[in-house]
């Protein structure tokens, strides 16, 4: 086809200071359902997103700064307003960035995205403070309270793997918060965060209140935001890596940071557990979003009288699973977000067999035959027989595969989870609750989901240990990580 009838290829732009500006250098987004080019992005250079860090500090000296509570939660509603009557564009800019079934971005991501700015919304507004009435010398006694201001300007940098749920899931309670924002999307999903410029514009935010950039990490857009010295707070999901870099960049400045990172996280499956459940949870927690989820079970231990069982029947419904287009009938499971991604994760595909990996499913390349040869589709893939330390084992693959291990006894089973550099969540999977609430605490991570996986209650703390984050969010703690906190203490 002459590219001449070909439609104008998406240019998409920075958003600063209320407006739309396109920057010099731009960088191509690449559909991972085809390889084909189906936008061109702006990438910020220092100026471009010096200019959007000025323009958050001026908010905060305007209008924005000067906002009240109520204001901010009703700004919020009308951002999720917006959202909701912009719903299929939404969900038309996940699927296009990252070839995922559109079901999921409808369910999940865009559903996630209207529920985080409204979530916040309403925390902001019944959120209460301390008060400790103290007791003095004299007997007279003291008032302690805390009261709650803005950060300043905040940096947001997010993934690719949830683009608009992880982005909105910082941006809420940031200007909830009374902050100014300053956000970067990843590189690979720019498409819904200049969406959502244009939604947060139209929702009447002062210019400058809310401002997006466009570009890559470390030399770019990513890194010039990090070592901003206008820049007061950084919060961060990524790879633990990146997070560990860019803790470096802020650390001259002692920046507040929150970092949502990588991890290698379990699923435990005991002989008493409801069998069919725990196999369909854990075809959940394993392929969903074709296991690029920071949540995602890559090791799943399960006791010995039903291993055999059970990895009989992941194997018959992980090659039962619907690998497609986005938006086939009944798609299980998309493409990889990017090929640089794909090519990772069948360096893992390879790595496993040289381990000694028996390949119960899966292991390769699905070959359909089309223009999705193109696109970065793998295979979703079980393995058994391999170590607890081998590689596959230890380290993050962020794809559609796990390994499956028996264990002997509960002990045994908590060591293993615990013998990992992560630590952010853990499924587990047993009919005796006296079990679960044994279990749950010992295990060394952030969230533990109990005959369940990924049911979230966004008032709950969420973040990781060790190597898996720093700090909470979600409910009041994020109004706490997004406000300086000043305690006041009143003689009587
Ligand atoms: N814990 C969580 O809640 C959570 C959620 C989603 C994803 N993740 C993790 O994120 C990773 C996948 O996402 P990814 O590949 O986009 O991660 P990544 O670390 O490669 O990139 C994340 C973001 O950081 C930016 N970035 C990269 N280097 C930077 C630097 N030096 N300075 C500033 N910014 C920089 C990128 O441009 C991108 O916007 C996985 O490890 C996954 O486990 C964690
Ligand atoms: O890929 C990681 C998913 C993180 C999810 C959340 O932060 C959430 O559900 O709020």
């Amino acid at each position: 086809m002459s590219t001449s009838s070909a439609p104008p290829r998406p240019q998409l732009r920075h958003f600063i200071n209320g407006e739309f500006i396109a920057g010099g250098k731009t960088f191509r987004n690449i559909s991972p359902v085809n390889g084909e080019h189906i936008a061109d992005i702006a990438e910020a250079d220092a100026a471009t997103v010096d200019a959007a860090v000025k323009a958050a500090q001026s908010a905060m000296r305007g209008p924005w700064g000067r906002t009240t509570m109520s204001e901010r939660a009703a700004a919020l509603h009308r951002i999720a307003d917006g959202i909701q009557a912009r719903f299929d564009e939404f969900v038309a800019a996940e699927v296009a960035d990252t070839g995922r079934p559109v079901h999921q971005a409808r369910t999940l991501d865009v559903a996630r995205g209207i529920a985080n700015f409204r979530t916040f919304a309403d925390l902001a507004r019944s959120a209460n403070t301390d008060l400790f009435q103290s007791e003095s010398a004299d007997g007279l006694g003291a008032l302690n309270y805390t009261v709650r201001k803005p950060l300043g300007v905040v940096g947001i940098i997010s993934p690719w793997n949830l683009p608009l749920l992880l982005l909105t899931w910082k941006i809420a309670p940031a200007l909830a918060c009374g902050n100014a924002v300053v956000a970067k999307p990843s590189e690979e999903s720019p498409s819904s965060a200049t969406l959502l410029a244009e939604v947060i514009r139209d929702a009447g935010l002062p210019p400058g209140a809310f401002n997006l950039v466009h570009g890559f990490g470390g030399g770019s857009a990513g890194e010039f935001l990090t070592r901003h010295p206008g820049i007061d707070a950084v919060t961060f999901t990524g790879e633990s890596r990146t997070g560990a870099t860019i803790m470096k960049a802020v650390a001259d400045d002692m920046k507040e940071v929150s970092f949502e990172l990588g991890g290698k996280n379990a699923a435990v499956v005991f002989a008493d557990a409801d069998f069919d459940a725990a196999v369909a949870g854990v075809m959940r927690s394993s392929f969903t979003n074709s296991g690029q989820v920071c949540l995602c079970s890559e090791r799943v231990y399960v006791e010995r009288p039903i291993f055999e069982r059970f990895v009989a029947a992941m194997k018959e419904k992980t090659q039962a699973l619907k690998v497609g287009y986005p938006a086939e009938d009944n798609v299980d499971m998309g493409p990889l977000i990017s090929h640089g991604h794909r090519d990772k994760v069948l360096s893992y595909y390879r790595l496993a067999e040289q381990e000694g990996a028996t390949v119960v499913a899966g292991g390769g390349v699905p070959h359909f035959g089309d223009e999705r040869d193109r696109g970065a589709y793998v295979q979703p893939t079980i393995w058994t027989g391999l170590p607890d330390d081998a590689r596959c084992v230890t380290e993050e693959i962020f794809g559609p595969v796990c390994h499956i291990a028996p264990f002997e006894s509960e002990d045994e089973a908590v060591r293993r989870i615990n013998d990992s550099q992560y630590g952010l969540a853990c499924a587990l999977w047993t009919s005796d609750l006296k079990r679960a609430h044994r279990v749950a605490p010992q295990i060394e991570a952030g969230l533990v989901w109990v005959n369940t996986w990924y049911l979230r209650d966004l008032r709950t703390p969420f973040g990781g240990v060790k190597q898996s984050g720093l700090g909470r969010e979600g409910g009041r703690y994020s109004l706490d990580f997004y406000s300086e906190i000043t305690n006041i203490c009143i003689k009587l």
